[in-house]
This record gives C-alpha cells, structure tokens and sequence, in this order.
C-alpha cells in the first residue's frame, strides 16, 4: 500500500451559518487519480481552496507529504510542490503561451519576474519545452492566450500548472466546456501524467466520462459531507450517490 501524499482530516468550513464541508477527511495516495465529485453546492471547491490554502477552515488539519500545511500561506504552495489551475480560466491574456507557462516555472527561481523572462534559463526552458510538447501546444507558443480557442486554453492553464513541477496536481473540473475530442486528449495527458512521472492529481470534474475513465478512486460530496468513496465502479453503484444526483426515485427504481 502506498503512502498518503495528501491528508484532509475532519475538515469543516463555515461561511456564516452555511457549512460548505462538514468535517470531511480524504486520503490521497501517491500516484494515483482520486476524483471529488457532487452536485452542485456540495462543497468541492471549498475543498480545494482550503487544500490550495486559500480558504482557512473552521477546524480540521491539512497535511501534505507528512508536513501539517493548515496554516501555511497560498504563496508557499508551489515551493512545497502543490500546483492547481482554476474553475475560471486565470491566465495572462495579453502574454504568450511560452510567457504564461514562464511565469508558472519562476514561482522557483526568485528574482524578478522582467529579468527572468529575458534570461530565460536553459535547463527551465527545456522543462518549458517538453510541457508544451507534451500538452500539444507547440504550434501555439508565441500566440497570444486570448487568441487560443477555449480548449487550448484549458491547456494552457494546465501546462502552466506543470511548469512548476508539481507533486500534487490539483485541477478544478478541467474538461468543463470541452469537446470529446479534447476530453479525450486530456485524458491521455493525465493518464501518462500519473503512470510514466509519477505525478498524483487530485480532480474536481462534473464531466463523469473522464472520472470513471481516469481515476484510481473516487470521493463524493453532497451537501458539504462525505457520503461515498471507492473505486469508480464501486461509486456509480452506490445507491447514496445515485439518489444525491437524480433523486430518490431513481435510486430505487
Ligand atoms: N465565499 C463564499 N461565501 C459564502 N458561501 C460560499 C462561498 N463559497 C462557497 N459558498 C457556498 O458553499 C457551498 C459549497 O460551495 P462550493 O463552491 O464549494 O460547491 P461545489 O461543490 O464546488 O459546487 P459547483 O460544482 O457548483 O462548483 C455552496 O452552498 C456555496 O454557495
């Protein structure tokens, strides 16, 4: 059995009498896909803002390869090898693709921000080099982010991610908005991702063809608590998350 690289335990977050997550604790292990799926509501970006340590909880610890990281600033986050990409698209728009996939890899350089971009570094670079590759955007690396087309730019936020060398790879619904052809592409990625470098990716994702494709297990939410977890064959059985998805009717048709 592998080791746990992340551990959430009892984690409980309040937003005025609201509680987003109710004392919910995960296990994920090294290597490995693990999904975090719900409804809507149910408290899974929450989740991640206190992994990726923009939110605080209310109680609960946060420990990531044996470190407790509950009170460790955002900013220290890729130092410790924790990278995510968001919901809504975050990039630079008026910069490059090499530019914007630059400014993911100097979180590990220091120094300014100008200067780096001009030294470009070359064992950064190659690094840079083989992300692009890898995501499929070399043909785009001197285009503009804004001009890409929506899927590309999921790419890219996802390259970007990568050039910080991540341990952990947290990815809030990557394939929203996607094609198939791209959901399948992006499937691919992960999948090397994780059984050829060793990476470990923690996914929030609504689109169920690319969690039960991708992942080794799967945790779901549903108003704030933790009410599955398993393989994916495991959870699509489980009549909790059939009910918590389409009712209670259709759990026991
Ligand atoms: N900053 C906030 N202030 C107040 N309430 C919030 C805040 N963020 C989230 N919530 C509430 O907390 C609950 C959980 O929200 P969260 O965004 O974590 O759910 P989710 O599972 O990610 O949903 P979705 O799949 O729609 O993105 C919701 O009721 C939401 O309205």
């Amino acid at each position: 059995m592998r080791n746990p690289l992340l551990q959430v335990e009892n984690v409980t977050v309040r937003f005025g009498g609201l509680v987003a997550v109710n004392d919910f604790s995960l296990e994920v292990t090294q290597g490995t896909i693990h999904a975090l799926i719900g409804p809507n509501g149910a408290g899974k970006s929450t989740t991640f803002n206190c992994i990726s340590r923009f939110y605080q909880p209310n109680s609960g610890r946060i420990v990531f390869d044996g470190t407790d990281i509950t009170r460790s600033p955002a900013s220290e986050m890729a130092g410790c090898g924790i990278a995510r990409s968001f919901q809504n698209l975050e990039l630079f728009n008026e910069l490059t693709v090499l530019e914007n996939i630059m400014i993911g890899a100097h979180v590990h350089c220091g120094g300014s921000l100008r200067a780096w971009l001009q030294a470009k570094p070359p064992a950064v670079m190659h690094h840079i080099d083989e992300v692009i590759e890898r995501t499929g955007l070399a043909p785009y690396r001197k285009h503009k982010a804004r001009n890409l087309d929506f899927g590309h730019q999921k790419l890219l936020e996802l390259a970007r991610a990568l050039a910080i060398r991540p341990r952990l790879l947290l990815l809030d619904e990557p394939a929203a908005g996607l094609r198939n052809r791209e959901i399948a592409t992006l499937d691919r990625l992960l999948t090397d991702l994780v059984r050829t470098d060793g990476l470990t990716v923690l996914i929030v994702e609504h689109v169920m063809q690319l969690v039960m494709s991708i992942s080794d297990r799967v945790t779901v939410l549903n108003f704030g608590t933790k009410i599955a977890e398993g393989t994916p064959q495991q959870v699509r059985n489980d009549p909790a998350v059939i009910e918590a998805y389409l009712g209670k009717e259709a759990a026991h048709a």
